[in-house]
């Protein structure tokens, strides 16, 4: 018998056939034999064969009210995998927002570069890379995946305020597109360009001071920001490019902030972008790449919020990148990735104090945190129909903080301990935020992929936690 992470594949499925009302048919792992109708062998995966919904990401079975990732029920996955709490994607979901982006940047010349902090899988960084896209990166470390991944180096940029001289020195021999954040960075990439003995290929991040209108704290193209050079210093940047041999300038670069809902400030950026770009080019610097970031934000009030599309974005800026015969380099993460995930959790219980209500769950800030940390709405559904009672709720974890909650005043019916109950929009910097907080291990992940569901990544356990103190 099959067995995944120590329990038993059949035990699991047999009660989930023996569940009343339930039409399920469930594939074991690696089964050699087709024991109920309907079974059937899938290599590693599972796959069902209940009637196909929409297909495509998230939704609410028209007819029986549950909820579905693709084509299959939440609940028989729920029921079929052995961690009670999950993130779990819709491979569909992030091939259709990558290639909504390769549509709209169609007639350009054009890198768009998916934004790893988002979301760092591997399997689904694979998947990016695969279909063709670039990377923006943060850190050696997300170069390394990248590589790893099978991301081309050269169609690849390295962001930040703070790279460190080994991260420099890799993104210089791989060939990556260095942005340029500061003075000392400037001096810190030519020196690992001489340490190299290769040329490296530079943007300067410059902040157009055009306001995102977000949270602050993912706001990131004013003029007082952390990140980006001093614009008023920009000669200076020029000067020293021009000065040193090991540097060659290759484009501008922007990044206003994220979750950004409206076009017209990437336009407002563009044009001022488009003023530095004519400024650069008449100092003699031949600039290919026009870089606007990413931070398109998406629909998380699930209240049908009509958001502008990467169509939208694109054409926004298509007359500038046309006029000026540039390449255009987008990074998004967000909209790429956020939709096609949700985290599974399982209800601990229910309960009263003072005149709030608490569904306590086994997710918390430690797996999901922007909540907590930006007070950022998620939208909240239990997986399965329920008659029970609504009443408002706040979604709590059992972290050891009362800042620990994944939604607030959230009017759901009543569940019970046991019940399913999901976190949408889940793909972006929520697994890639997660931490070890209370010794909460970072739970694993499944991707929802041709009608059959797949474990990307595994639960952490406490005895990797526990191997980075080893012979201390
Ligand atoms: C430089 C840079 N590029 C791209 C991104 C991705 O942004 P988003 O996930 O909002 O598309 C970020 C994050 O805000 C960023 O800092
Ligand atoms: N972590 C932020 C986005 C940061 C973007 C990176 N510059 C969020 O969850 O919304």
């Amino acid at each position: 018998m099959q067995t995944i992470s120590g329990r038993s594949v059949q035990s699991r499925c047999l009660a989930r056939v023996a569940a009343p009302g339930r039409k399920v048919c469930v594939v074991r792992a690696g089964a050699a034999v087709q024991d109920k109708p309907g079974e059937k062998v899938v290599g590693s995966a599972w796959q069902f064969t209940q009637p196909a919904g929409k297909g495509l990401g998230w939704y609410t079975g028209a007819e029986d009210g549950y909820l579905y990732v693709d084509q299959l029920r939440v609940e028989d996955i729920r029921r079929q995998v052995p961690e009670a709490l999950f993130y779990l994607y819709s491979k569909n979901r992030v091939m259709h927002n990558y290639e909504s982006y390769k549509k709209a940047l169609e007639g350009l010349d054009s890198l768009p570069c998916y934004a790893v902090k988002a979301n760092n899988n591997l399997i689904i960084m694979k998947q990016l890379a695969a279909a063709g896209s670039g990377a923006v990166l943060v850190s050696g470390n997300e170069l390394k995946m990248a590589i790893a991944a099978g991301f081309d180096p050269s169609r690849t940029i390295f962001n930040g305020n703070g790279k460190l001289p080994w991260e420099l020195e890799l993104a210089v021999e791989k060939g990556v597109l260095i942005n340029i954040d500061s003075e000392f960075d400037l001096q810190n990439i030519a020196a690992a360009a001489r340490k190299t003995g290769k040329k490296a290929k530079v943007l300067l991040r410059i902040n157009p001071d055009v306001d995102p209108q977000v949270h602050p704290y993912v706001s990131t193209g004013l003029a007082g920001s952390k990140f980006g050079i001093r614009n008023s210093h920009i000669k200076w940047f020029l000067d020293a490019i021009r000065a040193e041999p090991m540097l060659e300038l290759v484009g501008v670069h922007s990044h206003l902030g994220s979750t950004i809902t409206k076009v017209n400030i990437f336009r407002d950026a563009a044009v001022i972008m488009c003023e530095f770009i004519k400024m650069i080019r008449a100092e003699g610097f031949e600039l290919k790449y026009l870089n606007i970031g990413g931070g398109l934000g998406i629909d998380y009030s699930h209240e049908g919020q009509v958001l502008p599309t990467p169509t939208d974005l694109i054409d926004t800026v298509r007359d500038i990148v046309k006029e000026l015969g540039l390449t255009l380099v987008i990074e998004p993460g967000r909209s790429m990735i956020a939709t096609s995930c949700a985290l599974v959790n399982t209800v601990t219980g229910v309960k009263t104090n003072g005149n709030k209500n608490f569904i306590v769950v086994d997710g918390s800030m430690a797996t999901l945190i922007r909540p907590s940390l930006y007070g950022a709405y998620q939208h909240i559904e239990l997986t399965a129909p329920s008659t029970a009672e609504k009443q408002t709720f706040d979604v709590v974890g059992p972290i050891c903080e009362s800042g620990d909650y994944l939604g607030k005043d959230r009017v759901l019916p009543t569940p019970k301990a046991g019940d399913g109950l999901v976190v949408h929009d889940a793909g972006a910097y929520c697994m890639s935020m997660a931490s070890n907080y209370n010794l909460k291990m970072r739970p694993a992940e499944y991707l929802v992929e041709d009608g059959k569901v797949r474990k990307i990544r595994h639960e952490e356990t406490l005895e990797q936690h526990m191997a980075v103190f080893e012979g201390l």
